[in-house]
């Protein structure tokens, strides 16, 4: 029978299948931040249990660490006392950490696939919705609760129901100058934050196997931002050609055998999905939001919808949340003036973005009116940035580099935009108060950030 990618990877790992209840699964990674990760070790704590598996376990601190004098202690008391405890609990169960100061930490979705610990075929799981980003490799990805931390450290298993499978089609190719950002913000803008609730999704089409593999993670990352359990993309030349070498990748007669299994991973033609959909990838443009999720978005050139344009019942989380963003329906967002550019996190902040940013503001000058902050997603990006001279790039043109992690992309720490003040940001989520109380999000690539950090404006980069 014809089986989805999907279904492949799921298959392979059930460990227990339950009729009428959840399905016990395998995972063969799992990673761990600092915030959702506290009660798990004290529940093994309690259960007096070890780490069933503790090498199947990375963990680095990534949303409460400064980007400024990591090497100093941290300030903020919470945020110390989280990241204190992720030490802690590495070291009480014999886990790998890559903690603050080490040459690998940085944001858990991204230094998993730059050292090869994530893989195709895998199942991947942790405590953070945007674990979906790892499908970009072809591995069944999704977050999980605090107390589903606990079960897969103790048992390497999690239970699970089994979900719906879409498939999202993008045909043809993408115009010049837009990126996989705009690709993402514009699916969610047509299917709403809502429209894959309760699915696995899986992205093809030409325009998707032409993105490499930092672009396909873009795009897997933000599928949980359409209510998606995870999202995923067929592992080809380009996904093998990016693992390969790499630290935890298989090497020798390892990678022989295992290459011949992913190349066997993609969905057989004749596949049956629950939903299909497809849309032309010419028709994508750059895309920007206007209000405070990310479904509502519009190509930067378009105006917000009208009062008219909208349903009935949703005119008034509409009309709050343009008071919120200080927009009025139907108005046009290209040319307004910004306060704020945040470049990074784990959608945007890989070393492709900051090339992309770098290149756009090459011989130009940072507006005055604008503060950006520009955050690499990991030490081994912000190497790769000194190493490719780019920080000279953005230097002259008057930007600095901070150091690594969440950062802005939701202020846990000293980044926070002021109340009012509008931040064009590469980041996945422009909820109220996500960037700081008050703070205006504006969701962008790293292309539009670039423009309006030399504007002070919202741009079009094309022109
Ligand atoms: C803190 C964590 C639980 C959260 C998530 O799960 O996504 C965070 O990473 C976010 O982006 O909002
Ligand atoms: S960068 Fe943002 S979205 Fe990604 S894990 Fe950190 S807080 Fe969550």
């Amino acid at each position: 029978m014809s089986k989805t990618l999907f279904d492949k990877i799921w298959d392979a790992h059930v460990v227990t299948a339950v009729t009428d209840g959840p399905t016990q699964i395998y995972i063969d990674r799992h990673f761990c931040h600092e915030v959702t990760s506290p009660q798990a070790f004290d529940g093994l704590r309690k259960r007096g249990l070890k780490v069933f598996r503790p090498e199947k376990t990375t963990l680095s601190p990534d949303h409460n660490i400064p980007t400024l004098n990591q090497d100093k202690p941290i300030q903020d008391p919470i945020s110390k006392n989280q990241v204190d405890t992720l030490s802690k609990n590495a070291a009480d169960f014999g886990l790998t950490l890559y903690g603050l100061g080490h040459e690998k930490n940085g944001i858990i979705h991204v230094i998993g696939p730059e050292n090869g610990l994530t893989q195709p075929g895998m199942t991947i799981v942790c405590g953070d919705s945007h674990t979906s980003t790892h499908g970009a490799f072809g591995a069944i990805a999704f977050g999980i609760g605090t107390s589903e931390v606990e079960m897969v450290l103790a048992s390497q298993c999690i239970l699970q129901p089994r979900p719906k499978t879409m498939r999202i089609n993008y045909n043809g190719k993408l115009k010049p100058g837009v990126t996989a950002k705009d690709i993402a913000l514009y699916t969610i803008s047509q299917l709403t934050t809502g429209g894959a609730t309760g699915y696995f999704v899986e992205y093809a089409g030409e325009a998707i196997c032409n993105l490499s593999m930092e672009e396909r993670m873009t795009v897997c990352n933000l599928s949980i931002e359409m209510g998606a359990r995870g999202g995923m993309i067929a592992p080809d030349e380009t996904t093998f050609a990016y693992v390969q070498g790499r630290e935890f990748a298989p090497k020798g007669e390892a990678w022989d055998k295992v290459l011949a299994y992913w190349k066997t991973l993609k969905s057989d033609d004749g596949a049956k999905f629950d939903r299909e959909i497809s849309f032309d990838a010419a028709s994508i443009e750059p895309w920007i939001t206007y209000g405070t999720n990310p479904g509502m978005g519009m190509a930067i050139g378009g105006a917000i919808p009208t009062i008219d344009q909208i349903d009935e019942a949703g005119r008034i989380s509409f009309e709050k949340s343009l008071n919120y963003m200080g927009f009025k329906p139907g108005e046009k967002l290209e040319g307004k003036q910004i306060d704020y550019v945040f470049l990074g996190s784990c959608t945007n902040g890989r070393i492709e973005d900051f090339r992309a940013f770098a290149a756009y503001v090459k011989g130009k000058k940072k507006a005055d009116n604008v503060i950006a902050w520009l955050v690499p997603g990991s030490w081994m990006v912000e190497k790769q940035i000194r190493a490719e001279g780019l920080d000279k790039i953005l230097t002259e043109a008057g930007f600095e580099l901070r150091q690594p992690g969440c950062s802005a992309c939701l202020a846990m720490n000293e980044d926070k935009v002021p109340a009012g003040k509008y931040a064009v940001s590469t980041s996945n989520r422009n909820f109220e108060g996500r960037q700081g109380p008050g703070a205006r999000t504006i969701l962008a690539g790293p292309l539009v950030a670039a423009a309006a950090a030399v504007t002070g404006k919202i741009t079009d980069p094309r022109n």
